[in-house]
């Protein structure tokens, strides 16, 4: 078996006409031919991208894709990858290996490699994965540093994030790497050292490259095994470097003296605005011409002899449990490391607490104590909706991004990432609550009861979490940030309106009625009223309220709530539905998520 396989690798070898005999193929254990034939790429309106574009990739090689701008590189990249491809007719055949190839040819590192090592991987193996992988990218010094958000969050330099973003796709030691303009915004210096970075992935573990790269310097140009020209969606040139050297002369374009090659094939194939037909014209003579020469025909002989490669290797996934721990892991270091999250919310509740506290201290149980007390408890819900809500739509639309392109590479299924995500808020929206709970039942002056008080805490805990889950599924269905929060906050108004101390529960008409059932501020307000107005500390309310003058005066016995049972009975509120309406609010909470799922799976899949 493994000499069949060292046959066969040296095959390919031979065929990209390797000189490097003395290249130990045994040591490379997963090697990949890449074959694109035919493609043609035309958009929905009928213009078309790539056309009759064909060319191979074979293991201990990098290639770059290069050309003008529009030439259709990055066009070319994506299809190769079957990522991006949105609104474009894909013709033509990708193979690997001589296999057709689904999706899934393919970031942070100890995360990375949980999602991406294989089942039964140890952590102690896990561990030493990232060790190697950071030392092969020169990532030791920053180890321990926070990577960032280019232009937003101050991290990690732009030559280390390159560096990071190969060492993620490295974790798993995949046998083909694509690169987007991998040296893109790197000076001269940091450039040479990525695509050396490839240059010896490719040569010393038999990886196959692809790269799109735009104006390379001389010596990054020189590195490349192979280069492919494309011009107006055609092959202008594939071979390696002397070769187009050549080719391009022979065709009457002969790179001047003192002139980096690449500068000036970019440049003869350029389409410019003032000359544009004479460009387009010139393009396509050299294209036809390329179809013509001997290089063109080698690489077709090449492509078939690499044709009937050994199948694939299989994609590695981790086992369910371990992605969703991974990602889990993920998020709530996420929250941990974000302040705005984590220690802005916590203080943000302790001082709410503290500020109703202060707010209702001292109320008496008379007619404008009831007013405070029902204020209070009404207060603990909006609390709990707007700033739970808000918050998650600040920070959640950020992940959807990465969740397409992990999606589309297959490291993690969505639900994955819905349930880690889910549980990763779930103790940060528990923590708060019972913070704010905590810092202002006892100012507040409920009756100091146990019972009452874990029945306070509990229901509290509930509302916040059908909160978070409308939260997290209106970010997973809205098409962005602004549609989300605009979606939000009528709809709060609705609920908060309906949910009992504005309007009678009992007295609202059929049409708009049902509404109330859809929120927790319906359930959670009973809950909260029945739980406390039930206790003997409000069996005998004082009929006064205070006058214009600030002087307390009796007031007539129809205008009086003198009881706990009576507040219960004027809010339509029925003491039998404390405890059904955690229930309610559970079940809320499910299904709220469950919508928030379906949506977020349609979404993905519509944009990959
Ligand atoms: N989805 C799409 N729909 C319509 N036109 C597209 C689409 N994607 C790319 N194009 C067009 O196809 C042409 C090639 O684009 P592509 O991005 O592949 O070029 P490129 O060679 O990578 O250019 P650059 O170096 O500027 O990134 C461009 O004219 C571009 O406007």
């Amino acid at each position: 078996m493994e000499s069949s396989k060292n046959e066969t690798t040296k095959t390919l070898l031979s065929a990209r006409e390797a000189e490097n005999n003395d290249i130990d193929v045994g040591k490379w254990d997963n090697l990949v031919t890449l074959q694109w034939k035919n493609l043609k790429v035309t958009t929905k309106a009928g213009r078309v991208l790539l056309n009759g574009v064909s060319g191979c990739a074979v293991p201990g090689e990098v290639i770059a894709l290069m050309g003008a701008s529009g030439a259709g590189k990055t066009t070319l990249l994506n299809t190769l990858l079957q990522r991006n491809l949105k609104g474009l007719e894909v013709e033509g055949e990708i193979l690997v290996n001589g296999q057709n190839i689904g999706k899934g040819v393919t970031k942070h590192l100890d995360i990375q490699a949980k999602l991406r090592l294989p089942p039964g991987t140890s952590s102690s193996e896990r561990t030493k994965r990232v060790e190697e992988v950071m030392k092969e990218m020169l990532l030791e010094k920053p180890k321990n540093s926070r990577i960032g958000i280019p232009g937003i969050k101050k991290g990690i330099s732009g030559g280390e994030m390159k560096r990071l973003a190969f060492a993620t796709e490295m974790i798993n030691n995949p046998p083909i790497i694509f690169c987007d303009e991998p040296t893109t915004g790197l000076d001269s210096h940091m450039s040479l050292q990525v695509v050396k970075t490839l240059e010896a992935m490719a040569m010393e573990k038999g990886k196959t490259i692809i790269c799109t790269i735009h104006q390379p310097s001389s010596e990054v140009f020189e590195i490349f095994d192979k280069v492919v020209f494309l011009a107006q969606g055609r092959i202008a040139f594939h071979g390696a470097i002397d070769e187009a050297i050549h080719h391009f002369s022979a065709c009457g374009y002969q790179v001047p003296d003192h002139t980096n090659p690449a500068d000036y094939f970019i440049d003869t194939l350029a389409i410019r605005p003032s000359e544009a037909e004479t460009c387009k014209k010139r393009c396509q003579e050299l294209c036809d011409k390329f179809e013509k020469s001997i290089y063109h025909e080698r690489l077709l002989k090449l492509m078939t002899q690499t044709e009937d490669v050994r199948a694939m290797t299989p994609h590695h996934s981790a086992s369910y449990f371990v992605l969703l721990a991974a990602l889990f892991h993920r998020y709530m270091l996420d929250n941990i490391r974000n302040p705005a999250i984590m220690k802005a919310k916590l203080i943000q509740k302790l001082f709410m607490g503290l500020f109703i506290g202060l707010l209702f201290y001292g109320l008496d149980v008379d007619q404008d104590g009831l007013a405070g007390y029902k204020g209070a408890l009404f207060y603990y819900i909006s609390e709990l909706t707007y700033s739970t809500i808000f918050g998650i739509q600040a920070f959640m639309p950020a992940d959807y991004p990465p969740l397409v392109r992990e999606y589309d590479d297959r490291i993690y299924p969505i639900s994955a990432y819905y349930i880690a995500k889910i549980l990763s808020f779930l103790p940060i929206f528990t923590v708060d609550g019972i913070v704010l709970v905590l810092a202002s039942y006892f100012f507040v002056g409920f009756p100091i009861n146990f019972v009452t008080f874990i029945r306070q805490l509990i229901t509290c805990m509930i509302i916040e979490w059908n909160v978070a889950a409308l939260g997290i599924a209106v970010c997973a269905t809205a098409p962005s940030y602004a549609i989300a929060v605009t979606v939000t906050g009528p709809l709060l108004t609705v609920f908060s309106l309906t949910g009992g101390l504005f309007t009678n529960v009992a007295e609202m008409h059929a049409w708009i009625s049902w509404v109330q059932y859809l929120s927790w501020f319906r359930y959670g307000y009973e809950s909260l009223v029945v739980n406390q107005f039930e206790h003997e500390k409000f069996s005998n309310i004082t009929c006064q309220a205070m006058d214009p003058h600030g002087i307390k005066q009796s007031i007539p016995a129809s205008l009086c709530e003198e009881s706990g049972q009576t507040v219960v009975k004027n809010f339509s509120f029925d003491p039998g539905n404390l405890y059904t309406n955690w229930i309610a609010m559970i079940y809320l909470t499910f299904v709220i998520y469950i919508v928030g799922y379906v949506g977020l799976v349609r979404r993905v899949i519509a944009n990959r």
